[in-house]
């Protein structure tokens, strides 16, 4: 299965976020993005689940142009966790997880272990507008496991999280990758991207991108390129032992 980007070029207003965008993902990889605020991450990942259209260009799932598809078929293959906030969701942690299988109508499945691996077991009866942020992400990354979507598209997925439940979030994406999906992430951490990407698509948000490995792209001058100057010095701090 295949999910990939031609020609793509995105619009904000007048501005051009991304030029002409060539982008095939790959079975088992985990695909970092990176860019500056208003680079254009978020319509990148909301337009490659289908949920927005390109100003030109298309995206395929397996040969097939995405509109062409119906929202319930691209729900079976291309999970998004989009950033936000759902506040306004009145069920529980439980129920809200349980709506990741939605695609898949009324087959059984089992949401307990997803409810595990995020350590939301106990929380499960718990309303879901009682969560903290942290717990409230947690539930966002468990509904999206429960979905097991083929296409894993994280729009800064680590926000709220601590330590512990970033490490989490990694091995999860690396099984996901293991067992032959795929998972893009869009990310404000570079030393994260150094180790735990396999690809880094750079998004300089005046249409010019870069696509390459953190080997690749990961060097103090291509970081200042696409943050500013003085960034690179910030990540370099403490970790000379590292790409960044
Ligand atoms: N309707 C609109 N009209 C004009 N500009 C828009 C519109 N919608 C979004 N934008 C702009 O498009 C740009 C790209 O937004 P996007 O959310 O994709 O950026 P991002 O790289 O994800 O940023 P961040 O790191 O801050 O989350 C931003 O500058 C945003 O203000």
């Amino acid at each position: 299965m295949s999910l990939a980007a031609s020609s793509l070029t995105l619009t904000a207003g007048a501005r051009t976020l991304v030029d002409s965008l060539d982008l095939a993902l790959d079975a088992g990889e985990v695909v970092g993005i990176l860019g500056a605020n208003g680079a254009g991450k978020s319509t990148l990942v909301s337009v490659m689940a289908g949920l927005a259209a390109p100003a030109r260009g298309e995206v395929r799932l397996d040969g097939l142009a995405l509109d062409r598809l119906a929202p319930l078929t691209r729900a079976q293959h291309i999970g998004l966790l989009p950033q936000g906030d759902e506040g306004d969701f009145f069920g529980s942690v439980a129920e809200f997880v349980a709506l990741g299988r939605h695609p898949f109508g009324s087959a059984p499945f089992d949401c307990a272990p997803h409810l595990a691996r995020w350590e939301l077991a106990d929380l499960a009866g718990r309303a879901f507008a009682t969560l903290s942020g942290g717990e409230r992400q947690r539930a966002r990354l468990a509904q999206l496991a429960a979905q097991q979507p083929r296409f894993a598209l994280l729009d800064e997925p680590l926000t709220h999280l601590d330590p512990a439940h970033q490490a989490r979030l990694l091995a999860w994406a690396r099984t996901q990758a293991d067992a032959g999906g795929t998972v893009v992430l869009t990310l404000h951490d570079p030393n994260w991207a150094a180790c735990h990407c396999d690809r880094l698509l750079f998004l300089y948000g005046d249409g010019r991108w870069r696509l390459g490995t953190p080997a690749e792209l990961l060097t103090p001058a291509a970081l200042e390129a696409l943050y500013g100057p003085g960034t690179a010095a910030l990540w370099r701090q403490g970790k000379q032992d590292q790409p960044v």
